[in-house]
């Protein structure tokens, strides 16, 4: 597609084809900022720029793999591939593990994430005998990443009187110890959480000239989106890497800073006009998401913030429905009635269920939509909360992988030396690892050592028992570099016992357990296949890599295909739907805080955070709130938020009759006129039991599925395909052979899917169906 560029406005060509210098594009929600990076990358790469000189930082993998592709679309696949397109921590860490030797970590390092970190926390307040009430290790990771994303290192921690006077005021005066703790034990285990992969990509930049002087001289083309969310560190790698070209363009939208609690600092923007004073701004005003009745009610809503950047944003679409308030007496009626709202919808308006979001403060409140939502067979998925990759059985099998790939991981080792049992208990683990911590190595350098473990005061039995495992896990690593994804992560999962855990007991949690463990391996295969056809590395190391670092909105599977969306308002930032629902509209949930605790900035916040939950919606917006609402086990009185109140009313239509005179607000005329939907609460539903003869039949289900998936497509020939064709694959569907190269055992189809773009495949192993 040649044309690119007339698919853009007067302002968003402007700011596509002047791709030198800095450029900073602050404008408010769907006013194409997204759209001016993607195309500005096209644009590079449309005139030369080799595709490996352009950075491009994104604040999900999906928002990174969305722009990839509209780019391949642009320019060819083949162009795209080779851009460095990712969030800060994923490219960061791509960078660290090939410059790891030089700051001491092995390339192989362990991410350690949010509940890794938790969990060390917690040893290490317990092994310095402080009071996990004062130390809660949810405020020490906090004060620690704040630390981090400020550079602040444990030694700068140590020496910093000021730090160590607040620390003094908050009652944690051994916070400097606990830090410095926590980072030797990391490094002994060579591992890396989120925030060490932007403090040492800093550190590395500061203390090695020569390096930082590379990747300047690679990265030609610097690109970020959603700026007004980088943190100090962020900001400064940034800095760094621009330095001397200074082509740099940054887009974002100060209305939408919502992460200031995670250290994001809206000071950024301005720091980039005082950095680059010769920069370039552009202008973009025209909202192409939002019909003008969201627009227009956005903006009436976040005028009431004092502190922000003048801009207008209007919109030319059309005007579009009024926002529709509901209200309810309980939170299980708001769950009843949202549900209702989409089935009503769906059938009148021919909407599909993808169509529609729910948006929500707190994660907790998933769970009264998950149920009416069940109640009224209405497909959904969720976002965050206790994603896929958390649960325990998925982390217990990543425990092993991890381990395999990093015989240090002292969090992965604690995880699974004893699951399934293996009668090594709590005692024989502190002993360990209190000599490991002793002697200032991981847990794996002594209990690998029969010599070590006897000092550390294991009995013979005891010793036995570990070296076992330690030789199982030796004979897993010494597969890793020969063997493929998926041919090891079955053999793991099922030499170490995790796959026989669950026949062991026959519930129905187990099955559910089986499941998701099933579901994992189909990942790896997944991964595996796609690695082979498009030439990529294929070990397991290859695959975790992805697995670490992915973000709330990543976990997106392609059967999630025709489902409502479940996600907190922070997740939904740069996404967009047709419909979507702002729900638990009530103080003290949305904005959220105890009453009159919140301090105006913080207030500021909730409302930029209200303004990007109601800028997600094309066509329709829904508010709604309950009266009475379960929270931390107690039947709470709500009053509706003050955010619907600061809303013009003229963009409002008020759904339920009776509740809007709670609404803190001048005068408002009840103009509903479906008063129908009574407040009829819905019992429990109630789980049902399995027995072991259903399960048992299930299970065999499952594997016969499978199989029969899988022999459906073993049976082509490759050497039959021919250009013109049209095939089926897999997971692109049906597609048009475009052409053919090389021959067998490298011969290569190049396929056009409609569904999926045009994709390389190496024949032998991509398994195409000729069809009709
Ligand atoms: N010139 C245009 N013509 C048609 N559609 C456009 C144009 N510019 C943007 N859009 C569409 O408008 C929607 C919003 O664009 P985009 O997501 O880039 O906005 P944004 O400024 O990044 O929004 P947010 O602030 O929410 O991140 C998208 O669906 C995009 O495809
Ligand atoms: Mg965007």
């Amino acid at each position: 597609m040649n044309n690119y560029l007339e698919e853009l406005n007067e302002a968003q060509r402007d700011a596509v084809i002047n791709t030198e210098g800095p450029s900073l594009v602050i404008a408010g929600a769907g006013s194409g900022k997204t759209r001016v990076l993607t195309y500005r990358i096209a644009h590079l790469l449309k005139n030369g720029v080799p595709p490996s000189s352009v950075l491009a930082l994104t604040f999900t993998n999906k928002a990174a793999r969305e722009m990839k592709e509209r780019i391949a679309k642009i320019v060819g696949s083949q162009t795209a591939r080779y851009l460095w397109m990712g969030t800060f921590h994923s490219i960061f860490a791509r960078i660290l593990r090939s410059e790891a030797e030089i700051i001491g970590y092995p390339s192989n390092f362990t991410i350690y994430d949010t509940q890794d970190t938790k969990s060390l926390l917690k040893t290490i307040i317990k092994s310095m005998k402080l009071d996990d009430k004062t130390y809660k290790p949810g405020l020490v990771y906090n004060r620690m990443s704040a630390a981090k994303n400020n550079l602040i290192t444990p030694v700068a921690y140590q020496q910093n009187s000021q730090i160590r006077e607040a620390d003094q005021a908050a009652r944690l005066p051994r916070l400097a110890e606990v830090y410095s703790e926590y980072a030797k034990r990391c490094k002994n285990a060579g591992a890396m959480d989120f925030d060490d992969l932007l403090l040492q990509t800093n550190l590395l930049f500061k203390n090695h000239e020569d390096i930082l002087k590379k990747y300047q001289e690679r990265f030609k083309y610097i690109l970020v989106d959603e700026y007004q969310d980088t943190n100090f560190s962020q900001y400064l790698i940034v800095k760094k890497l621009a330095q001397d070209h200074e082509n740099i363009c940054v887009v974002g939208d100060d209305a939408q800073s919502i992460y200031s609690f995670r250290g994001a600092k809206i000071e950024n923007i301005l720091n980039f006009r005082k950095d680059y004073p010769e920069f370039n701004t552009y202008k973009l005003e025209q909202n192409y998401r939002s019909t003008q009745t969201i627009v227009d009610a956005a903006n009436s809503l976040i005028q009431k913030n004092k502190r922000q950047l003048p801009k207008r944003v209007f919109s030319e679409n059309a005007t579009g429905e009024k926002i529709q308030v509901i209200g309810a007496l309980t939170d299980n009626e708001e769950g009843y009635l949202v549900a209702n709202e989409i089935i009503d919808m769906r059938m009148n308006h021919q909407h599909r269920y993808a169509d529609f979001a729910i948006l929500y403060r707190t994660n907790a409140q998933s769970r009264i939509f998950e149920e009416a939502l069940r109640k009224r067979n209405i497909p959904y998925k969720i976002y965050g909360g206790l994603s896929f990759y958390q649960r325990k059985e998925i982390k217990d099998l990543l425990a092993y992988y991890r381990l395999t790939i990093n015989v240090k991981d002292d969090e992965a080792f604690k995880r699974v030396i004893n699951y399934p049992a293996r009668g090594i208990g709590n005692t024989t683990m502190t002993r360990l690892e209190t000599y490991a911590v002793q002697n200032n190595q991981s847990i794996w350098e002594i209990a690998s050592n029969p010599d070590e473990c006897q000092m550390a005061g294991l009995n013979a039995g005891t010793q036995r028992k570990v070296a076992e495992f330690i030789h199982m896990i030796e004979g897993f690593a010494g597969q890793l570099a020969s063997a493929e994804s998926y041919e090891l992560a079955m053999q793991i999962a099922s030499d170490s016992g995790m796959l026989k855990e669950f026949y062991k007991d026959k519930t129905p949690e187990n099955l559910s357990r089986y499941e998701n463990v099933q579901e994992l391996l189909n990942a790896i295969q997944d991964f595996s296949l796609n690695a082979k056809e498009e030439g990529r590395p294929n070990q397991l190391n290859h695959f975790m890599e992805e697995v670490a670092l992915l973000t709330d909105q990543d976990t997106d599977k392609e059967e999630d295909f025709d489902k409502v969306t479940l996600m907190t308002v922070h997740s939904s930032k740069g996404l967009e739907f047709k419909n979507v629902f702002i729900v638990g509209l009530e103080e003290n949930l949305f904005p959220s805080g105890f009453s009159g605790t919140l301090t105006a900035p913080e207030l500021e916040e909730e409302r930029r955070l209200f303004y990007v939950a109601l800028t997600r919606a094309e066509q329709n917006a829904w508010l709604s709130f309950a009266k009475q609402r379960y929270r931390w086990g107690n039947l709470e009185f709500c009053n509706p938020s003050r955010f619907i109140g600061e809303i013009d009313e003229q963009f409002l239509y008020f759904k339920s009759g009776g509740l809007q005179a709670h609404i803190p607000r001048r005068e408002s005329v009840p103009t509903a006129k479906e008063e129908t939907r009574g407040a009829r609460r819905s019992p429990m539903g109630i789980r049902s039991q399995q027995g072991n003869e259903q399960l048992g039949k299930r299970l065999t289900r499952l594997n016969e599925a499978s199989r029969q998936n899988a022999a459906a497509f073993t049976g082509s020939d490759p050497e039959e395909i021919q250009a013109g064709m049209f095939v089926e694959h897999q997971r692109f569907g049906r597609g048009k052979v475009v052409a053919i190269e090389g021959a067998m055992p490298d011969r290569k189809a190049k396929v056009f899917f409609p569904n999926a773009g045009e994709k390389h495949l190496l024949l032998k192993f991509a398994k195409l169906k000729i069809v009709e």
